[in-house]
């Protein structure tokens, strides 16, 4: 017998990113769109889907997921903007509905996913690690919500291996030169038409440099990732961040 699709709702529709995830959703033969909703719209549609994707803006995700979650819906977000505080926030609203999943990726694109995996792998080898991202300059967060996360992944691997931050001699400086600081890990955002989504991981140890980057071209790029998101979060119950957690990296 086959399965009946998952019923798919989208928030952010007409933004780049939901636009292609209505196509994508459209192209799965497991999925069926029941609702593409932006801005002002009556989100009544959304309750007779089974999982919401939403690609919005940092601004207005966390009123979205209070309200999918208080309407049962399972919930997959490429939004970024999430705090710990906010993280904490949602883990206290799906305490109270242990059935519910939402996944939260910072980036839905494999080999995105991939790069920041092996910068924690090489996270202890190296006491020093810088992060460029580079978007488009229509993005509305800096750093990205990518780079955000990267750093965490290196400063938990780092403080893991007991390894220390490496020492930089920088005493004058321009404001933002030396760019943000995640964790001790900095943080350096370009903004330029023509671009879409990359990232540059860079370690430095004695005589050596080690880079990782990764490059989306496209946004179809992170359509497989939301896709899988779609089918993985109807059983994966609480609060998953991190598409490397799906993956079984
Ligand atoms: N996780 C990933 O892989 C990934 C990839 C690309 C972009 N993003 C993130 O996704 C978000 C959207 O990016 P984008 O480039 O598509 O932006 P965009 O501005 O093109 O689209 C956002 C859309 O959301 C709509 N919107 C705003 N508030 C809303 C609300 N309350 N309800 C419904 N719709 C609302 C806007 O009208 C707009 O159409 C950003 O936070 C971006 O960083 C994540
Ligand atoms: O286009 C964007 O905006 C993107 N945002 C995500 C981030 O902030 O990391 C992922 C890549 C594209």
């Amino acid at each position: 017998m086959t399965e009946s699709p998952i019923r798919v709702g989208v928030l952010g529709a007409r933004g780049r990113m939901g636009a292609t995830v209505v196509k994508a959703v459209e192209g799965a033969a497991d999925q069926e769109l029941v609702a593409a909703l932006d801005a002002g719209d009556d989100f009544a549609p959304l309750e007779s889907a089974q999982v919401v994707v939403d690609f919005t803006h940092p601004d207005a995700v966390m009123d979205n997921l209070r309200w999918l979650i208080a309407h049962d819906l399972h919930a997959v977000v490429g939004t970024t903007g999430f705090s710990e505080e906010r993280l904490t926030e949602l883990r206290g609203l799906l305490a109270d509905k242990p059935q519910l999943g939402v996944l939260i990726a910072p980036n839905f694109a494999l080999g995105a996913v991939l790069a920041m995996r092996f910068a924690a792998q090489a996270a202890k080898f190296y006491a020093s690690a810088e992060i460029i991202e580079l978007h488009h300059n229509r993005k509305a967060d800096a750093p990205s919500g990518t780079a955000a996360h990267t750093a965490r992944m290196i400063a938990a691997a780092r403080a893991e291996a007991g390894v220390a931050p490496g020492p930089d001699a920088t005493t004058s400086e321009v404001d933002g030169a030396r760019g943000a600081s995640v964790e001790d890990v900095h943080v350096h955002s370009v903004r330029l038409p023509g671009l879409v989504a990359h990232e540059e991981i860079l370690f430095g140890g004695e005589g050596e440099t080690l880079t990782i980057r990764h490059d989306s071209l496209d946004r179809t790029s992170f359509m497989p990732g939301v896709l899988l998101g779609v089918r993985s979060v109807v059983s994966r119950p609480g609060l998953t961040v991190g598409l490397e957690n799906v993956l079984d990296l």
